[in-house]
């Protein structure tokens, strides 16, 4: 078996049993040297390093392998000092990219195996392509604007900003990018990782008091063909990473490289998004994805269905349909629910009648609303009787101007709406929102029960 594939199918072992700081402090900067019969020695970058994984994580990285490699294996740390094995190294190329190089096999004319495209390619889900994205009118233009940036990164349209609510798509869209920009062409260094995976490696990066990890960050990130960064709403409010971001943002652009960026919302609306990065989001080309109508999620729920080979009748995929609208990640988990009880009831062709009693559940969560700006302010308003009108009138009188500092505040805490958004919806300035949030803050903690008033609003707000 290949070092490198032993390699990658070890650290996935390990990174589900950690949690994401541990192994970006702990595993990552490890590197395989040789594996020797049942034998791996790892390099660890020092001795600190050394201590801490034969102490806490050996037992279960022998563990792990021993799996893999189907024996009893051994895991042996060295440090870089050691020279017993200097010849497999893992070399740098000039573009900062990694591999391993054993000598030997290079002699015999092996292409070395770049670690950095597989680990990338085994993060990427098989099934996201495009092939399988069910085209609509609620993403035909994100659908459009993925197709033209896959098939001619950097020229159609950078970056590609693809915005829209949980569950529709946005991953599936980034992802089908990359299959389709590494089929067209596989030498190209393609990054697909989400933002939240991107602070992590920032962070471990700068703990890492040696300038060398740091410097491997920044020529991993700024020496790519392309970067596709997933959910990056994460980075908002951490300025560090903003701050690092935009230099690899404007490093890559000035090369010419393609981005591709999703994120739930349009970048004016991210909470806590620097100005310089939301203009520089807004240069290419900004694609949203909406919620699917009932076509759409009939055809998907068909799609799907097509996969997983199982029997499930017209009318129960367009009852699903009919009653989940949320997104489509619920619409398939509706579908698997009813394929679920299909097979252990042993039943393979289950009646909507059966199919209704499995979903009751789903469905049930479904007609909850979701929580928005609009819901809250309805709700404030019916319960202190006055209109969702008067929430954004100039009216001060008491018995207004109150319980719109209670939505004001409200929506800040159970949203997660930028304050020009809630600003907007209460035709108010931002920092009048914030005084207002304030004041129900304080409120609320010096008066039980006003406090005791504010969470049972709240409840009413999420059982609605
Ligand atoms: N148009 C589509 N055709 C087929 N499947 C789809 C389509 N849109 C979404 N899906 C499926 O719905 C599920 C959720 O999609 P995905 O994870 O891409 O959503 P997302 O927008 O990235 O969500 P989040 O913001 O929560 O990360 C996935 O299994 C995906 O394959």
């Amino acid at each position: 078996m290949d070092l490198n594939l032993i390699w990658t199918e070890f650290l996935s072992g390990l990174e589900v049993n950690m949690s994401d700081v541990a192994f970006n402090t702990w595993i990552e900067p490890l590197e395989p040297i040789k594996l020797i019969s049942s034998e791996l020695i790892i390099s660890a970058p020092n001795g600190f390093t050394k201590k801490m994984i034969e102490s806490k994580y050996l037992n279960d990285m022998i563990g792990i392998l021993s799996i893999i490699l189907k024996k009893d294996a051994t895991i042996k740390i060295i440090l870089p000092t050691d020279n017993t094995y200097k010849q497999y190294q893992v070399r740098t190329k000039p573009g900062g990219q990694q591999y391993f190089a054993d000598l030997t096999e290079n002699n015999n004319g092996k292409k070395p195996i770049d670690v950095e495209k597989i680990k990338m390619e085994q993060m990427l889900n098989p099934k996201y392509t495009f092939d399988t994205f069910v085209k609509g009118k609620s993403n035909e233009f994100a659908l459009s604007a993925a197709l033209a940036v896959s098939k001619n990164p950097a020229s159609a349209y950078n970056p590609l900003f693809i915005y829209g609510g949980p569950g529709l798509g946005k991953t599936h869209l980034m992802q089908a990018c990359a299959h389709e920009i590494i089929d067209h062409n596989p030498e190209a260094k393609v990054v697909y990782l989400s933002s939240e995976k991107f602070v992590n490696e920032l962070i471990s990066s700068i703990g890492d008091r040696s300038n060398k990890k740091n410097s491997a960050f920044r020529n991993k990130y700024r020496n790519i063909d392309v970067l596709l960064i997933d959910d990056i709403q994460f980075i908002a409010g951490k300025t560090g990473t903003q701050e690092e971001f935009f230099h690899t943002f404007n490093d890559l652009y000035a090369q010419n490289k393609q981005i591709i960026i999703s994120s739930d919302k349009p970048p004016k609306e991210i909470k806590d998004l620097e100005e310089r990065l939301i203009s520089r989001f807004e240069w290419g080309l900004m694609a949203d994805i909406q919620l699917p109508d009932y076509e759409t999620r009939v055809a998907i729920l068909q799609a799907k269905l097509n996969m997983e080979n199982a029997n499930i009748s017209r009318d129960i995929l367009e009852y699903i349909a009919m009653n989940v609208k949320s997104n489509i990640r619920e619409l398939e988990g509706a579908l698997m629910t009813v394929i679920a009880h299909s097979k252990l009831l042993n039943e393979p062709n289950i009646d909507l009648e059966r199919a209704k009693i499995a979903l009751r559940k789903v469905i049930a969560e479904n007609e909850k609303r979701p929580i928005t700006l609009d819901l809250i302010q309805e709700i404030v308003a019916d319960q202190y009787h006055i209109t969702v009108s008067d929430l954004s009138s100039k009216n001060r009188s008491k018995q207004i101007a109150y319980p719109r500092q209670i939505a004001m505040y409200l929506c800040r805490n159970l949203t997660d709406s930028s304050l020009i958004a809630i600003a907007n919806s209460f035709n108010r300035d931002h920092t009048t929102i914030m005084h207002g949030v304030d004041k129900i803050s304080k409120d609320i903690s010096n008066d039980e029960n006003f406090e005791k008033e504010i969470n049972e609003l709240i409840d009413l707000i999420k059982n609605e």
